[in-house]
């Protein structure tokens, strides 16, 4: 549809420039002659795409029918063709040997055809092309030895193949298209053929299986052919196609062999296989980095799950390295080591520090009393009663320094202040009950040694001397608060 509108326009345009250009390119003689023929009668290659041949309704199309339309009508010459269809070539070339036919319209000059018809110089040059099936395996005209390899019968490429290469196991078929088929389902191994005529009939019947090995040697010369008793015509068709243009030529060659529809839809297959190939990259790096991305997110997740439950193992095995499993207060190393920075930091800013030294008297007596789990129960009693009394006065730090011995860390307070607190945590435990057994409770009491910072001694010093004064408060009979002096140590 799309080509003969085109054919139309391009053809109306060079009749147009024909009739301006008003030159008669024919002899008056040549013109008489052309008037005084009733018919010519020109027979065409049937199958010959896209050299000639006849479409689906019958049209007789091609580069040699352009070449026609073209001279008749630029030059207006007339030309009454009387166009006949044969069914293959080989009948074409019998009728024209019997001068049923005048003229053929892409021949090529052989020795035979010169016998009874004339040519024209030619004006298309096609090579022919050895055509194998994929899985063929060599190169060239040499590799066909031993293979069933077919020609078009009255082609002269097959003549030249026979004549060429006799050694070849030769095969004449009736056309183009019965040869392509024979090799690609395996009848015969290989045909020779031209180029733009097999890739035309691949494209039309899906013969994917075909490739081309080389070339043949042979190339195609084809011209028009008239009968040889008719000279005139011969003159006129050389005359009409010596005066078509390079750029006319150009534009029909590059129409039927470059910009056929064939090789258009081949282009468009070839886009579309390219751009789905593309568009599968892509989806499947899409489908890739968001597959890395998950992974890259999971892995993170992981990580900062291991980091959070390491940092949580971490902070309960500081607890549990740093926490007296009874009371749930610091323990001794605990104790010592935030005593050491507490001191330190007083010391270096010239502020008070109290230490206590605190012991439940008798304890062991409890213990003997009512088992070591009620002992257990006393223990923690007395260590609340502190813990709750620190807390409320935000101050302090109390920790475990051994069995039922505790020191409690005053950073910023000093002996005055510290002595209130320490009265204050021996009468509240005093006041503590703790039931022993179903109908006793028990009261326990606390002795407590009591030392501050006065000049630059160190924390084992101070603890040391608040332990002394504790042992001075359970000698001057338990229950309560000693401050440490001079004379405890002596
Ligand atoms: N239930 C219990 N008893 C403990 C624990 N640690 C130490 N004890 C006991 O505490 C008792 C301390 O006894 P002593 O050192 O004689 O002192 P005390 O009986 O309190 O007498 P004074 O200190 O002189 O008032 C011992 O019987 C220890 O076995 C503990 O964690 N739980």
């Amino acid at each position: 549809m799309t080509r003969s509108l085109f054919g139309g326009l391009y053809l109306l345009l060079f009749s147009v420039a024909g009739m301006l250009y008003g030159q008669d390119i024919l002899t008056p003689e040549e013109r008489q002659w052309l008037a005084d023929q009733p018919v010519i009668r020109f027979a065409p290659a049937p199958n010959y795409p896209p050299v000639e041949f006849f479409n689906e309704n019958n049209e007789y199309q091609g580069i040699t029918a352009d070449f026609i339309q073209i001279i008749d009508q630029q030059f207006d010459l007339g030309l009454k063709l009387e166009i006949v269809q044969f069914p293959d070539w080989t009948t074409v070339v019998a009728e024209g040997r019997a001068r049923r036919v005048d003229m053929w319209g892409a021949a090529e000059k052989t020795a035979e055809r010169s016998e009874y018809m004339q040519f024209t110089r030619p004006y298309i040059r096609l090579p022919a092309v050895i055509i194998v099936r994929s899985e063929f395996v060599g190169e060239g005209i040499e590799a066909l030895e031993g293979k069933k390899v077919v020609g078009i019968q009255n082609y002269a490429s097959y003549e030249h193949l026979q004549e060429k290469y006799p050694q070849l196991d030769t095969l004449a078929v009736p056309d183009i298209e019965t040869g392509l088929r024979m090799v690609s389902y395996g009848a015969a191994d290989a045909i020779v053929a031209s180029n733009a005529a097999a890739i035309y009939y691949i494209e039309k019947n899906g013969l994917t299986n075909l490739k081309v090995v080389g070339e043949s040697g042979f190339e195609w010369s084809l011209r028009f052919a008239v009968r040889d008793d008719w000279a005139p015509l011969l003159s006129i068709m050389q005359k009409g196609l010596d005066s078509i243009t390079a750029q006319q030529k150009r534009d029909i060659y590059r129409y039927w062999i470059n910009l056929d529809a064939s090789n258009n839809r081949s282009s468009t297959k070839d886009y579309l296989f390219i751009a789905a190939l593309v568009g599968l990259v892509a989806i499947l790096l899409v489908l890739f980095s968001w597959a890395l991305r998950k992974r890259a997110r999971l892995k993170m997740q992981r990580l900062t799950q291991r980091i959070e439950e390491q940092k949580k193992i971490e902070k309960e095995l500081k607890k549990l390295a740093t926490t007296d499993a009874l009371t749930g207060t610091y323990n001794r190393r605990a104790i010592l080591e935030m005593a050491q920075i507490d001191y330190q930091k007083c010391l270096d800013e010239g502020l008070p520090f109290s230490v206590l030294m605190i012991d439940i008297d008798n304890f062991k007596q409890v213990n003997d009393q009512y088992g070591h789990e009620i002992g257990d129960r006393v223990i923690r009693a007395v260590v609340n009663v502190c813990r709750d009394i620190l807390s409320a006065k935000n101050i302090g730090h109390i920790g475990r320094f051994g069995g039922e011995e505790f020191v409690i860390l005053l950073p910023m307070i000093d002996q005055e202040e510290a002595y209130l607190v320490a009265e204050q945590l021996r009468e509240c435990v005093e006041k503590e009950s703790i039931q022993c057994a179903e109908n006793a409770l028990h009261f326990s009491t606390i002795s407590v040694g009591l030392e501050s910072l006065k000049h630059a001694e160190t924390f084992d010093e101070l603890l040391h001397n608040a332990d002394l004064a504790m042992y001075q408060a359970k000698n001057a009979g338990r229950n309560r608060v000693a401050i440490w002096h001079e004379s405890i140590s002596g």
